[in-house]
């Protein structure tokens, strides 16, 4: 079974001033209330990172790319690697820090992570100011992986985000703002 994907945007919920003023919050769980709509995605994103050639592992942003990354990667029989907020995962690793559309933080991924020559999707329900992806695409670097794509649920076109990435991105929703 599979649903159609303007549906399944239609899932998504606005919030307005969340978690700041200023801020139209994207809220991504009501899709996982349908299991439907969940296979559906998970599929779709599966297929498009088939379109790409060889992939050897999917680097998930910490937390929201956890929910579709590792689940896709066992769909392809390829590696997950989480990029964790700092502190979170144990040594070595290497450490960027980065701002988001609202705030700044910092992301680590273990050095052997990824691998050197390593070819990597980049997934993460959501990109606004791009800041959190390019964190994680220079993590990657560091770790001597090349990005192929980013791949995100929902671009938040208005704030041109894609313009930091040092690869193609995929959004499977835009939204003007
Ligand atoms: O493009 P940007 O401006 O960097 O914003 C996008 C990032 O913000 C959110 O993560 P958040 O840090 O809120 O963490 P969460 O996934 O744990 O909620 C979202 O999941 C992206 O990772
Ligand atoms: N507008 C937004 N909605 C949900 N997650 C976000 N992360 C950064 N900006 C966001």
């Amino acid at each position: 079974m599979s649903m159609d994907l303007e549906k399944i945007k239609g899932l998504l919920r606005a919030v307005p001033d969340f978690p700041i003023p200023g801020i139209l919050f994207q809220d991504i769980f009501p899709i996982f209330k349908d299991p439907v709509a969940t296979q559906t995605l998970v599929n779709h994103i599966a297929n498009h990172i088939k379109s790409l050639g060889k992939i050897d592992v999917i680097v998930g942003l910490d937390s929201r790319g956890f929910l579709l990354g590792p689940w896709v990667a066992s769909i392809l029989g390829i590696a997950f690697q989480p990029v964790r907020k700092a502190g979170k995962l144990p040594p070595p690793t290497h450490k960027v820090t980065y701002s988001l559309e609202y705030g700044s933080d910092s992301f680590e991924i273990a050095k052997d992570g990824v691998l050197p020559g390593q070819n990597v999707v980049i997934l993460d329900d959501l990109i606004a100011t791009g800041g959190s992806a390019k964190g994680a695409g220079d993590l990657v670097k560091q770790c001597g992986g090349k990005t192929v794509q980013y791949i995100f649920l929902i671009e938040l076109k208005g704030l041109n985000g894609i313009s930091k990435l040092d690869a193609p991105a995929y959004s499977v929703f835009n939204f003007d703002d």
